[in-house]
């Protein structure tokens, strides 16, 4: 069997289209643009490739896009401030601090101090609770890119066994939480976790969020089954160039799988894509107009 390729490409390009559509209306009905700050600190050569896409689509999508770099060496202090500012500054509504961020910066000081309304990385212990206790809230991109990708194979997931490998608070237990609310039946494995492959091997739905280049191999896959590559790592390519690689043995599980994400062209596309729903979301939000048809 040879998997279908689920084409990240297409689908976030679709989203996107009927999320400028509803700036627009928004825009137009209520005179709001919604407005996302993106704040990097130092250099991640995985954060550099997110903040290029996002740029660009949050500003074709109709948004502002308003961008803050800082020195790897800022202050915690100046870091905070900036986000204090951002979070009364009224044409932002999303707020994204690219993250790992540098050593001797604490991560959660810094989310803590984000507006959980304007939080569209969902990060925010306000909205990680939430999703966990099954209430609305605004929920990290990736895995809602991953809940979109995986419904474009399956209408419902209601009893499939999924296997979450990774449980990061940025993708791998928020993604559990969404695949919950979908009624899936959820295995969450970790670099603790014992014979990854026995646990693959039961699993309808596979969703890699490791970051170790394609750690997970053909013959771990129930064939069949639906692989979700979330890992984006780079390697070293031809000519001096890198290349983006993911956490599945890409060529290994075309041969078993059912369906796929390819990486570059899968999930990373439909982050940026529901980057731009969460802030038009939030936007929504925050000027108590009814939330938006996306
Ligand atoms: N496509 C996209 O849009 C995005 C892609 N990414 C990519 O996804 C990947 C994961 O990102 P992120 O969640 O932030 O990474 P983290 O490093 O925060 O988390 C990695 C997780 O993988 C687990 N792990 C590590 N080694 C193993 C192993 N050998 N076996 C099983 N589990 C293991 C860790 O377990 P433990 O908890 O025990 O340490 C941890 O839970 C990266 O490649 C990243 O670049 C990230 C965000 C968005
Ligand atoms: N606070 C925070 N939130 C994040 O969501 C976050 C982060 N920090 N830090 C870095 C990681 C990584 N990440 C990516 C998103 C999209 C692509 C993406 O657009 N990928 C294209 C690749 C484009 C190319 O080829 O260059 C694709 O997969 O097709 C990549 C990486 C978000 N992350």
């Amino acid at each position: 069997m040879t998997a279908s390729i689920i084409d990240g490409k297409i689908i976030a390009a679709e989203l996107r289209g009927r999320v400028a559509a509803e700036v627009a209306r928004v825009k137009s009905e209520h005179g709001v643009t919604p407005g996302l700050a993106v704040v990097l600190v130092g250099s991640d050569p995985a954060s550099e490739v997110y903040v290029r896409s996002k740029h660009k689509q949050t500003q074709e999508a109709g948004m502002a896009s308003f961008e803050h770099k800082l020195p790897a060496d800022v202050a915690q202090a100046d870091l905070i401030a900036l986000v204090q500012k951002l979070n009364t500054d009224p044409t932002v509504h999303g707020i994204l601090v690219q993250l790992p961020l540098p050593k001797g910066l604490d991560t959660d000081a810094v989310v803590n101090a984000i507006d959980p309304a304007k939080d569209v990385d969902g990060l925010h212990p306000t909205n990680a609770g939430r999703l966990a206790s099954g209430m609305p809230a605004l929920s990290p991109c990736t895995p809602l890119g991953c809940i979109i990708l995986t419904k474009s194979v399956h209408k419902s997931l209601e009893g499939m066994n999924a296997i979450v490998i990774g449980r990061s608070n940025l993708v791998g237990r928020p993604l559990v939480q969404l695949l919950l609310n979908e009624n899936a039946t959820v295995t969450i494995a970790h670099s603790k976790s014992r014979d990854l492959a026995k646990l693959c091997a039961q699993a309808d739905l596979v969703y890699a969020a490791v970051g170790r280049p394609e750690m997970v191999r053909g013959d771990w896959i129930k064939p069949g089954a639906t692989v979700i590559d979330v890992g984006i790592n780079r390697l070293p390519g031809a000519e001096g160039k890198t290349r983006l690689v993911g956490d599945v043995a890409y060529q290994e599980a075309l041969k078993t799988a059912g369906a796929i994400t390819p990486v570059p062209g899968g999930v990373g596309q439909m982050t940026v894509a529901c980057l731009l729903v969460n802030t038009l979301r939030a936007a929504c939000a925050i000027h108590k107009l009814a939330a938006p048809a996306v």
